[in-house]
């Protein structure tokens, strides 16, 4: 975020940053029969010489959080949106050039539709919002210097079998049995940081995702740890473009139910799926010998 110490005074002014949060835009095609939505929710930041108008109520160099919710979707008509990465490139390569701004925080959610219709009048533009799980992507500015993201949340995945958790620890306080059979589930929240930004946005995205799912299910885990360093491991693996991937994944734990009171066995069949508490899970992969890059994680809630 910027920095503005410039202004007298016993305070200093730290880090801050002002935009528009959650810009919900939908961009539609309907240049031919076969209609496409884009389906986004935008957020613009904008970093620099703004210390005046939080010492002083100068807003001579403010431009107005409303100018920016509206630059978001002139450009959205006039450029269109051919990928979050893209857009957001665009919003940032708009908002880099004013004068007073030094930095630039553009982020975006991506919600999927899938086509219904199909053998009826309605098809080619008719939709159905998915229960997939939410594109993000996240571009910044630092003077000349662009970073970009991309990601995804709420991605929930369970295998049936091969899943064993043991060889940890006990102490007077261990109760958890030792298994070599069990339930893994998760809703996995990933980020990944390209190290360009010559890049096809959706093939990277659909490449990484892949990877994230395959290596999920292809993996016997010994522990959810393990799976995730796969995960990221496989995501690298696929798209080169990526240097770096993050990944938070609650462990959804499904507890199978003492079913001896009614003179049942369980045989591994019935579980309760707890909602809280919840394992936490948090690594970092990062390519051997690329350096990090801390201001393309800048403000993001990479471990949300
Ligand atoms: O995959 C796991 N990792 C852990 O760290 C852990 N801790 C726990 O109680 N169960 C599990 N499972």
């Amino acid at each position: 975020m910027s920095s503005n110490t410039s202004l007298p005074g016993p305070y200093v002014l730290g880090p801050n940053q002002y935009g528009k949060a959650e810009c919900r835009l939908v961009r539609i095609e309907r240049d031919t029969p076969v209609h496409a939505i884009a389906d986004l929710n935008v957020s613009t930041q904008l970093r620099g010489d703004f210390a005046a108008a939080y010492a002083d109520g100068d807003n001579g160099h403010v431009h107005a959080t409303d100018t920016q919710k509206n630059t978001v979707y002139a450009l959205a008509r006039s450029h269109g949106v051919a990928s979050p990465e893209a857009f957001l490139l665009l919003l940032a390569d708009h908002w880099r050039a004013q004068p007073w701004v030094t930095g630039t925080q553009m982020s975006a959610e991506q919600y999927a539709w899938e086509r219904i219709g199909a053998g009826t009048g309605g098809a080619g533009h008719s939709f159905a919002r998915t229960g997939r799980e939410t594109r993000t992507a996240v571009v910044q500015t630092d003077g000349a210097e662009t970073f970009v993201l991309g990601g995804l949340t709420g991605l929930t995945v369970l295998k049936s079998t091969g899943s064993e958790f043991s060889g940890f620890p006990r102490d007077r306080f261990t109760t958890l049995a030792e298994t070599d059979d069990r339930i893994l589930a998760t809703s996995v929240t990933a980020w990944w940081r390209y190290s360009g930004t010559d890049v096809d946005w959706d093939a990277a995205h659909t490449g990484v995702r892949t990877a994230l799912v395959d290596a999920f299910a292809g993996t016997h885990s010994l522990a959810l740890q393990q799976t995730m360093h796969a995960m990221g491991a496989a995501a690298m693996d696929a798209v080169p473009e990526v240097a770096e991937v993050r990944i938070s994944c609650p462990n959804k734990h499904h507890f199978e139910v003492d079913l001896s009171p009614f003179e049942l066995t369980n045989g591994g069949t019935v579980f309760l799926a707890a909602d809280r508490p919840y394992g936490l899970i948090q690594a970092t992969l990062q390519r051997a010998g690329v350096p990090a890059e801390p201001r393309a994680w800048t403000a993001v809630p990479a471990f949300a």
